[in-house]
């Protein structure tokens, strides 16, 4: 079996979708997801001039290998720019070894270890009052497991949440042109406002609600520390990125004042961002995306090392991800025996939905994997041509001097 052909297509609905479709001489072909967001375009050159090239003519069964040889032939290893395009590939070959073994991915893994698969839903608002408008929204359709966000009172132009209150859907990523927003933070408004918060959403919505919450690493160490140790009795399910991600001993600081679960690695591209923090056990949670790990080989991996240490798995869903990308979590969720949650966020949009054609559904706060041999999503290429790519960007945070600060 052959690889005969491969194509990189940039677009979709109010998005940069940057999908890979490898063709076979068998007449099967596999779809992968290589959407960098707001970096989009560079993983779709590094596949159209380096990688496809390469790939015209590999036995796409062997997968692991194919992986190996554009992992380790780079020279020059992991970065994400790199690592979404080999996920794309590893996702594209996981969906034809599934077509050929007419089964779903999640059977090749090792079988269902679940049903439905918990999903959070992310609640914002422009205040309190919003997010818990926002929350009610999601508890009433079943979700059993929300982030909240919401606005910080005297800190202007918010901290990843709308500016107009109602205005709950999360678009942090901006398509109006290539120069960022700007953010402005404050630490101590954060620190003395929201445990407060939180427990006043603890006490409104009950026991029974897990609680998520995003610090999007804004903290210094001690910072996080006291912060975790504040917002103990609001029982948080996690708390997410509580300091910068380069610096892992920050976590250990964390740990030593308290029992507040860790969630931690959207930002990260490899094994070796995770295997410490599991590995010391200060963490509760892997939050790697299947996009910017490199794919389900590399991400089965991670997943399996995590077992070993009692961390759950908490995949990223940020919408920047494709239903391909999401489909490729969805069958590891299925199977992995240490799962914890999935985040998503509606991408649903039915123009979404008809690129993206699947059977994967999202039901009662669970998503349910399609049964459809391979990953279960197709691509309607003819539908792919009304969508261009459109300059995007990321927000961008400051200090109320100026000075740049950690999104
Ligand atoms: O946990 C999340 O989904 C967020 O941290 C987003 O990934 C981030 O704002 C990038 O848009
Ligand atoms: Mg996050």
């Amino acid at each position: 079996m052959k690889i005969t052909d491969a194509k990189v297509f940039v677009g979709g609905p109010k998005k940069n979708y940057v999908t890979l479709k490898i063709m076979t001489d068998q007449g099967i072909y596999g779809l992968g997801d290589a959407t960098l967001n707001n970096r989009e375009t560079l993983p779709a050159q590094y596949l159209q001039d380096y990688l496809v090239p390469n790939l015209i003519g590999m036995d796409p069964r062997n997968s692991e290998d194919i992986w190996q040889y554009f992992y380790r032939g780079a020279y020059f290893r992991r970065g994400p720019i790199a690592t979404a395009a080999f996920g794309a590939i590893d996702m594209a070959l996981w969906d034809i070894k599934g077509k050929l073994a007419n089964l779903p991915v999640y059977q090749l893994l090792g079988g269902k270890s679940r049903e439905g698969a918990m999903v959070y839903a992310h609640a914002t608002g422009a205040d309190l009052e919003d997010l818990m408008d926002s929350v009610a929204f999601y508890v009433e359709q079943g979700y059993k497991a929300v982030r909240v966000q919401c606005g910080i009172p005297g800190m202007p132009k918010g901290y990843a949440v709308p500016e107009a209150k109602g205005d709950n859907l999360n678009h942090i990523t901006d398509y109006t042109g290539i120069r960022p927003k700007v953010e402005v933070w404050d630490t101590d408004r954060y620190m003395r406002y929201m445990p407060g918060a939180l427990e006043r959403i603890r006490e409104r919505f009950g026991p029974e609600l897990k609680i998520l919450h995003d610090v999007h690493h804004r903290l210094l160490p001690r910072e996080a520390a006291a912060f975790a140790r504040a917002v103990e009795p609001v029982d948080l399910y996690w708390l997410e990125d509580p300091t910068p991600a380069e610096d892992q001993d920050a976590l250990r600081l964390i740990r030593q004042h308290s029992t507040v679960p860790i969630a931690i690695g959207e930002v990260f591209n490899s094994i070796y961002d995770c295997n410490r923090l599991i590995e010391q056990e200060l963490i509760d949670f892997i939050r790697v995306a299947v996009t910017y790990a490199g794919g389900i080989t590399p991400v089965r991996r991670i997943v399996d090392l995590a077992g070993l240490h009692h961390v759950r798995t908490g995949f990223h869903g940020a919408p920047s991800h494709s239903p391909i990308c999401m489909a490729a979590q969805a069958h590891l969720n299925a199977w992995a025996p240490n799962f914890g949650v999935q985040e998503y966020l509606v991408l649903g949009t039915p123009e979404c939905d008809a690129l993206f054609p699947s059977e994967h559904r999202m039901e009662n706060g669970m998503v349910w994997v399609s049964d459809a041999p391979g990953l279960g999503v197709d691509f309607d290429e003819s539908k792919a041509a009304r969508y261009d790519y459109v300059p995007g960007s990321h927000p961008v945070v400051r200090l109320e001097d100026g000075t740049m600060w950690n999104y």
